[in-house]
């Protein structure tokens, strides 16, 4: 497994403004939507492709092709806002969906919804959460997803702690990390430190 750290100069101003407890939902949400878009173009450089052959109104050439379908599978909630994103980089994509709810006593996530489509076992799964704390969530989507018949899996998130990145590299050892921005540690409440809060209820206006 690789783990990316993207550290890009867009993602890093955008993702600010996102951290700051002063910005709203609106500029919460626009902002994610900015960044999911770049953090899509950075997920998919290492998709495979095939040779196809064509005809251009010049000649004939050998081009290329994905080879595999995508799916999007967001961590519900806060994974939504991710989704148009990268649907826009990607329009063809299916979604699947799978419902977290991190225990805020336990700090283990508990599974409340999952449905995915039927390609899922052939296609390219680009797993999309915001936050990677202590790993429990991604883990146990992932553990679901392979179950279900997925093979090539990349995980995306936008801050990530040290912890839940030893995690992850422990359990799936065979799923990439594509984290946009690697923060210090997780506070005594398994939030991660500087982080942004809450993305779920940041995203959606929430109780905080
Ligand atoms: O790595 P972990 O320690 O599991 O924490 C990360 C999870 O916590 C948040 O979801 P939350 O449970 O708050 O649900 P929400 O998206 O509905 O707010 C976040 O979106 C991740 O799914
Ligand atoms: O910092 C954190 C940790 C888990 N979930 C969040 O939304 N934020
Ligand atoms: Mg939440």
């Amino acid at each position: 497994m690789a783990t990316t750290i993207l550290n890009h100069p867009l993602i890093d101003h955008k993702l600010t403004i996102m951290r700051n407890k002063e910005t709203g939902t609106k500029e919460f949400r626009q902002n994610l939507d900015e960044i999911a878009m770049l953090m899509a173009y950075e997920v998919t450089k290492s998709l495979p492709l095939q040779n196809i052959e064509i005809v251009t109104p010049i000649c004939p050439m050998t081009g290329k092709q994905l080879i595999r379908p995508v799916v999007l599978v967001p961590i519900l909630r806060a994974g939504l806002g991710l989704v148009d994103g990268f649907k826009t980089i990607i329009p063809t994509a299916k979604v699947g969906h799978i419902g977290m709810s991190r225990n805020e006593e336990t700090l283990q996530p508990e599974e409340y919804y999952a449905k995915f489509p039927s390609c899922l076992k052939e296609a390219d799964v680009l797993v999309l959460d915001p936050m990677l704390a202590t790993g429990g969530s991604a883990c146990a989507a992932i553990t679901n997803i392979k179950k279900r018949g997925a093979k090539n899996i990349k995980f995306a998130c936008l801050v990530a702690a040290p912890e839940g990145i030893e995690v992850m590299e422990q359990k799936h050892p065979d799923v990439d990390l594509i984290v946009a921005a690697l923060d210090e540690k997780l506070n005594e409440k398994g939030y991660i430190v500087p982080g942004l809060g809450d993305a779920g209820d940041r995203l959606f206006g929430t109780d905080q």
